[in-house]
């Protein structure tokens, strides 16, 4: 926490100076309203007790002026508060994009201990913001408290501990906001688990389905039902937490009773004079409401400090995962492949699971070759995939470029030369040009460069069919664009993965699936024709053998091993798993 409080202290101060301090004016003054009110009251019986008329005035005047001072900086404070908050709103959100956007592996999304994390700072980060401005109004209530105890204690000086009384009031609502906190972290996978039932039920590309199979009831149950079991924790948790809350508060109001009694008796014994008698009296009337406040405000203040810690949490597992993954001293990656890439008894497990997805694989992959992976699902061939982009950290074995240890090059030096394309592509709702442009940011603006790549993607149909060209603003999710197809987005996925030339490894895992017949065989030959050229490994996962058969390698997977490796003849003639599977599709094509 103290992490936590550090960062709110300082992140406010240093993005803005000049707001942070008028926060810190205004919440001072704002807390000061009352006791000064309470003051000027106690003046004023005082003066008028003297029957002094012009005494009366002057403190009238200076009672008027320090309302308007107070009110007054409030009004003219409270966009400067608002604005400061945004300020900081921004600079955690740019920062947790840089975080969860740019680490090197994809763990913060799949990893669980990492992804509910990343969660409860995607759903509480709204807390964040606000945390300098509450901290300040917390400070500025504590204050107002002490001043108002030091004003009773000169009336009776053991009136001083009055506000020692609000301590275990305080203590118990941190305990129990903490208690709150480990219940929101329990819940963290059902409320995610809803978050996506709510997508589903609400977005345009579950649509369809969930209309054709009449889901939205069914979406609705289970969304109210994860919902709920989450929500009951959290209750169940609140419930038993407020109990001592309730009987710390109660200590406190018998406290307060017996402050009232004390001073009462002060002011009949003529202990003190009138105007600081009716002044104690004023401002220990607003005590339950200052220590309410405080209350309040230390729950608010809570809240903002634990969305804070667990995004530092999420930045510092982040900068854990850095060190790891990336080399001090990085390794170059080769300009071309001279051998190639090799696996050396490489071994993967995903965190929830016993069983490895990978386990013993040894292979050799050419340069210049072109690669298919084939296998039933939940082989292992995207899980490969994966790890030769360097996006799952290797559990056993290596991966070596040219004899270089892939986990020895800087992994955003390594992910620039190679290139990817998915079944699954991003509907990246921009225009054309920038979908395309955007799988090599340095040409994105560079029409031919663009053109190019839709070529050799297969895209000059969409491209023609489009009312603007390369300007057509594409999707309707997000705008008023043209509606494409799926194989016309995988098209553009594909040409965005053509933007880079001569890479040294090529994934396409199974880019052809939502395309037809003649966009596959033309998409095939044009990566296998520039890998051939270019040097670089192609690896394809397909489950098409008719694209398979073509391969210089194909790698056959079963249950995270490598089964078989050879060409098309030398399998089919091995008669194993490639053969019958093969047999199994040729079946529906002759
Ligand atoms: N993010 C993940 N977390 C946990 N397990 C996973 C994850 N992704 C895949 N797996 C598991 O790893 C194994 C291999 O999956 P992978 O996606 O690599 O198979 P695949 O051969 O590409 O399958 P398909 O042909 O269906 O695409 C499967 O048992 C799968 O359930």
């Amino acid at each position: 926490m103290i992490g936590a409080l550090s960062f709110v202290l300082t992140t406010g101060p240093r993005i803005d100076r000049f707001r942070s301090l008028i926060v810190v004016a205004v919440a001072i003054l704002e807390q000061a309203t009352g006791i000064g009110l309470a003051v000027a009251i106690g003046l004023f019986s005082e003066v008028a007790s003297g029957r002094s008329t012009g005494g009366l005035v002057v403190i009238a005047l200076c009672t008027a002026v320090f309302v308007m001072l107070t009110q007054g900086t409030f009004i003219a404070g409270y966009f400067t508060r608002l604005r400061l908050q945004e300020e900081i709103q921004n600079e955690v959100e740019h920062r947790f994009i840089d975080v969860v956007g740019t680490t090197p592996t994809l763990e913060v999304h799949e990893r669980s201990s990492r992804s509910d994390k990343a969660a409860v700072v995607r759903g509480a980060r709204g807390e964040i913001g606000p945390g300098f401005d509450r901290l300040m109004w917390l400070a500025g209530a504590a204050l107002a408290l002490i001043a108002s105890a030091v004003l009773m204690a000169s009336v009776v000086p053991v009136l001083a501990a009055l506000p020692l009384f609000a301590i275990p009031a305080v203590l118990a609502t941190r305990a129990a906001d903490r208690k709150r906190g480990r219940a929101v972290e329990r819940a963290a996978p059902r409320t995610r688990l809803a978050d996506h039932l709510f997508t589903l039920a609400t977005t345009a590309a579950p649509g369809r389905e969930t209309r054709l199979f009449g889901l939205a009831g069914e979406l609705r149950r289970r969304h109210r039902e994860e919902w709920d079991s989450g929500g009951r924790d959290i209750a169940g948790t609140d419930r038993l937490a407020r109990v001592p809350v309730a009987l710390a508060w109660m200590l406190f109001v018998l406290a307060y009773a017996a402050a009232v009694v004390l001073m009462v008796r002060a002011g009949l014994a003529g202990d003190a004079p009138l105007g600081l008698i009716v002044a104690a009296v004023a401002v220990s009337s607003q005590i339950t409401g200052q220590v309410q406040g405080l209350l309040n405000l230390s729950f608010w203040t809570l809240e903002s400090l634990r969305a804070t810690r667990a995004f530092l949490d999420v930045v510092e597992d982040g900068a854990v995962e850095r060190a790891a993954v990336v080399p001090a001293a990085p390794v170059a990656v080769p300009a071309r492949l001279e051998g190639g890439i090799e696996v050396e008894g490489l071994g993967f497990r995903y965190w929830n699971r016993d069983r490895p997805a990978l386990s013993g694989i040894d292979l050799a992959l050419p340069a210049g070759a072109v690669v298919a992976l084939v296998g039933e699902n939940g082989a292992g061939k995207s899980t490969f995939a994966k790890m030769l982009s360097g996006l799952y950290r290797p559990g056993e074995g290596r991966v070596l470029v040219d004899g270089a240890d892939l986990a020895q090059f800087a992994p955003d030096e390594w992910r620039a030369r190679i290139t990817a394309a998915f079944q699954d592509p991003v509907h990246i709702e921009l225009s054309l040009r920038d979908a395309v442009g955007l799988g090599r940011l340095e040409h994105r603006a560079d029409p031919e460069r663009v053109l190019e790549a839709l070529r050799t993607a297969g895209g000059d149909k969409l491209l023609a069919s489009l009312p603007e060209g390369l300007d057509t603003r594409l999707g309707r999710s997000s705008w008023d664009g043209e509606g494409l197809s799926g194989g016309q987005w995988q098209t553009v996925a594909n040409a965005r993965s053509a933007m880079r030339r001569a890479p040294l490894l090529r994934i396409l895992d199974e880019p052809t699936a939502s395309l037809d017949a003649r966009a596959e065989e033309w998409l095939f030959q044009q990566y296998a024709d520039l890998g051939r050229q270019e040097g670089g490994v192609t690896v394809l996962v397909t489950h098409r053998f008719t694209t398979a058969r073509a391969a210089d390698l194909i790698v056959v997977l079963d249950g995270g091993r490598v089964v078989e490796t050879g060409d098309h003849d030398a399998l089919v003639r091995a008669d194993g798993l490639y053969a019958e599977l093969f047999r199994l599709q040729a079946r529906y094509f002759v």
